[in-house]
């Protein structure tokens, strides 16, 4: 097997990890993400939306204590790849042993009590089956299996059972003792875990602390005994990450992204820029100064800002055009423009109306109504293309802590994408509304959103799949009512 780091090793560095991708990363011409021929097998992959990938199958095993964050890294993990093109799926032992016991007390784990111990053993049974049936699909190709996975034996056992099957394993250890993060993941467990669904909170958080208990007494962190195997071991919110034997592209990707993931609580702001002269006349792409209206957005958005974020320190990203640095230009916080953050590129198509287009490219009209999220304009990009420019936008967004983004319509929706998991078919033909703040706070389960709207009038530019061009950018009625917060939760999928 073609190796993608040193060799077998124990390192505590990232710079090590973020070196090797970026001689190990290539794109085709139609921007897809590759394996360097070198590296790429014979019997390599196309995962059926263009993704070349290894011959190579994966159980990202995650250890550690409840409360350490472990579901949401496991969320988050199958969101990114996701969005990268990259099959995968988490597999909670949690709600397989829920088909038999849905609200346990501590005392059920209690490595003294055996019938405890059956159910769980039996659970975390049925999800490895499961995943080895999901992994005989070949477009699957990452799974995280989902739980403490807190003893040698049990992780020998996974890892027994998934060399059996040629399934590679990641051991993926978070170790926290920081208090503060425990107790605000023991409030977003005891709030949103279906264990203690309609239970008293303060019942709920007493019970989860003997449970966590319970775990401790057995618990054993990855260590020497275990050098035979590949882990990457994140202490305290990543202030110190250890790898050991990562082997190939597909596994340094991942342990890539996870050394740049943070558990602390967080929100993202995110807003289109205000309304442009270009979105008044309909045109689309180009450098255009806010309109009058816009200008109105750009002085209302510091204090909708503040009404959300109330007085926690931001960082503002723009892109580097006009727009966007004109609706953040009264925003009382550190500012950053990034080239990544630039509308899609529309290529021959920058300064006309969707009504121009069809008009002199009627078959590229057609053929990005069928397929937007793959359609390039002629000298410029697809969505696709945009979601690979933005990847090192959300390393950094990964990163850091309250970030608020000022960008365009297409980037935006894929920011949008990558944090709610929505489908790469449906995501380019997402309504975002000019003048609209959107808040978006990750949680163990679920992404929260939460919309806020001025009360300053704007054209709308969404277009309807299939829709006439000629109906893009007309007023938008819901501009036109008095400020009003929609606060709504979704499930994140898995
Ligand atoms: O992918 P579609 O739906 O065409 O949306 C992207 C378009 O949105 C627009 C507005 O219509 O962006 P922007 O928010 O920067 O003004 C165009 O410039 C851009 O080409």
């Amino acid at each position: 097997m073609p190796s993608a780091m040193p060799p077998p090793n124990k390192a505590v560095a990232n710079t090590a990890i973020a070196d090797q991708r970026r001689t190990s990363t290539a794109w085709s011409p139609q921007g897809e993400f590759m394996l360097p021929s070198s590296r790429t097998r014979p019997n390599s992959k196309t995962n059926g939306v263009g993704v070349q990938v290894e011959d190579t199958r994966i159980c990202v095993v995650m250890v550690g204590l409840p409360a350490r964050g472990k579901s949401l890294i496991a969320q988050k993990v199958v969101r990114y790849l996701g969005w990268l093109s990259i099959t995968a799926r988490c597999f909670n032992v949690g709600s397989y042993r829920r088909n038999d016991t849905p609200h346990p007390t501590a005392d059920f784990f209690d490595t003294s009590n055996k019938e405890g111990e059956r159910l769980r053993m039996a659970a975390a049974e049925a999800a490895v089956a499961d995943m080895m049936r999901w992994f005989k699909s070949p477009n699957n190709l990452i799974a995280i299996l989902d739980a403490t996975n807190s003893t040698k034996s049990r992780r020998r056992w996974i890892k027994d059972r998934c060399d059996a099957e040629g399934v590679e394993t990641l051991f993926v250890e978070s170790k926290c003792e920081d208090e503060d993060v425990i107790m605000s993941n023991i409030r977003e467990v005891k709030l949103t875990s279906p264990d203690y669904e309609g239970q008293d909170p303060e019942q709920a958080a007493l019970d989860f602390r003997q449970r966590i208990t319970m775990y401790e007494r057995v618990y054993e962190t990855l260590d020497e005994d275990e050098s035979d195997m590949t882990y990457c071991k994140i202490i305290d919110v990543g202030s110190q990450v250890i790898i050991n034997r990562i082997q190939d592209y597909l596994q340094s990707r991942v342990v890539y992204y996870l050394m740049n993931l943070h558990i602390k609580p967080r929100s993202i702001w995110i807003s289109r820029h205000g309304e442009s002269m270009y979105n008044l006349s309909g045109q689309i792409g180009g450098d255009a100064n806010l309109s009058e209206r816009g200008q109105r957005y750009a002085q209302v958005l510091p204090d909708l800002v503040k009404q959300s974020a109330g007085d926690r320190p931001l960082t503002v990203w723009t892109s580097t055009l006009k727009r966007t640095a004109q609706t953040a230009h009264h925003l009382p916080y550190e500012k950053l423009s990034w080239k990544a953050l630039d509308e899609l590129d529309s290529g021959v198509c920058d300064g006309l109306t969707y009504a121009d287009i069809e008009q002199q490219y009627p078959h590229d009209f057609k053929a990005r109504d069928e397929d937007k999220y793959n359609y390039r304009y002629t000298g410029g990009e697809s969505y696709r293309d945009v979601v690979i420019r933005l990847e090192p936008i959300i390393m950094e967004l990964e990163r850091s802590e309250n970030i608020l983004i000022v960008t365009h319509q297409a980037v935006l929706r894929c920011i949008y994408a990558y944090f709610m998991g929505s489908a790469q078919d449906k995501s380019p033909w997402m309504e975002v509304p000019l003048h609209c703040l959107i808040k978006l706070t990750p949680r163990a389960y679920k992404t929260e959103e939460e919309r806020i709207y001025a009360d300053v009038p704007a054209v709308s530019t969404w277009r309807e799949k299939g829709s006439k061009a000629e109906h893009a950018n007309t007023p938008d009625p819901s501009r036109l009512g008095s400020p009003s917060i929609k606060a709504e939760s979704k499930e994140v999928p898995q």
